[in-house]
């Protein structure tokens, strides 16, 4: 597959694999106001973070910072989207082309992200044969002709009443990596990563949070 060289980075805990694509966002903006260097406390200090928890973060990728200057903002920032797996392209499936589906394709930085939808799944008659941002969207069951080798990431976007099904047939397929937006707890074997996401999840949060304001 296009991303044979991504690395698995299973000892490096998730917190901190989460930090890193905002010090990535962080570094590109320092890039484009004409930064050379930042140091891990000007890091730490704009973004909230603790600067002893940024050092062990980046200690996780090759790079090292140097003495007073700290580390060099384009060096670091090919560092970290080799290290994020975002400068190759996993190529991607995507099932329930409809609303947050339509939004994905629609996703012009996915790319950006190292990945890149090649082919939709559906079952609506009105999407099937269609194309939606140049890709192909396909009946749900013509997944086994369509599937390929070099495919190994599924974008879950379907119903919650049909998550588990979809992603079995997924799995069943040879998908190796789930990015799994339905409320859903998918479960499979073991040699297949889900990853669930959800943007209401941080709203809720959000909401807990404002009303604890309120409160004050
Ligand atoms: N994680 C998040 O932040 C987030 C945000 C929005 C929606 N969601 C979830 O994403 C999912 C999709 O939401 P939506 O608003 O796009 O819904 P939607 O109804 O607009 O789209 C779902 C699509 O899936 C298709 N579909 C139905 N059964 C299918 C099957 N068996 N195989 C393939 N495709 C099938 C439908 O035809 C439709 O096009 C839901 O589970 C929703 O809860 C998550």
């Amino acid at each position: 597959m296009t991303s044979g060289n991504k690395k698995k980075e299973s000892l490096v805990p998730e917190p901190s694999l989460r930090r890193m694509p905002c010090y990535l966002a962080y570094l590109k903006l320092a890039k484009k106001n004409g930064k050379n260097y930042v140091s891990s406390t000007h890091i730490a200090r704009d973004m909230g973070v603790d600067s002893t928890q940024v050092t062990k973060d980046l200690s996780y990728t090759s790079i090292v910072g140097k003495t007073r200057v700290g580390y060099e903002v384009n060096a670091l920032i090919e560092v970290l989207q080799d290290f994020l797996g975002f400068r190759t392209l996993d190529k991607a499936f995507l099932f329930g082309a409809g609303g947050l589906g339509n939004a994905l394709l629609h996703d012009h930085k996915l790319d950006q992200y190292g990945l890149s939808i090649v082919a939709g799944f559906d079952v609506d008659p009105k999407l099937i044969g269609t194309e939606i941002q140049g890709v192909p969207i396909y009946h749900v069951s013509e997944f086994n002709k369509i599937k390929s080798d070099d495919v190994s990431v599924g974008i879950l976007t379907v119903p919650a009443e049909f998550a588990q099904e979809v992603a079995q047939t997924m799995a069943d397929g040879g998908i190796k990596g789930i990015w799994n937006f339905t409320p859903i707890r998918i479960s499979l074997s073991d040699d297949v990563v889900i990853q669930d996401t959800s943007m209401y999840a941080h709203l809720a949060v959000m909401f807990n949070r404002m009303k604890h304001l309120d409160g004050k």
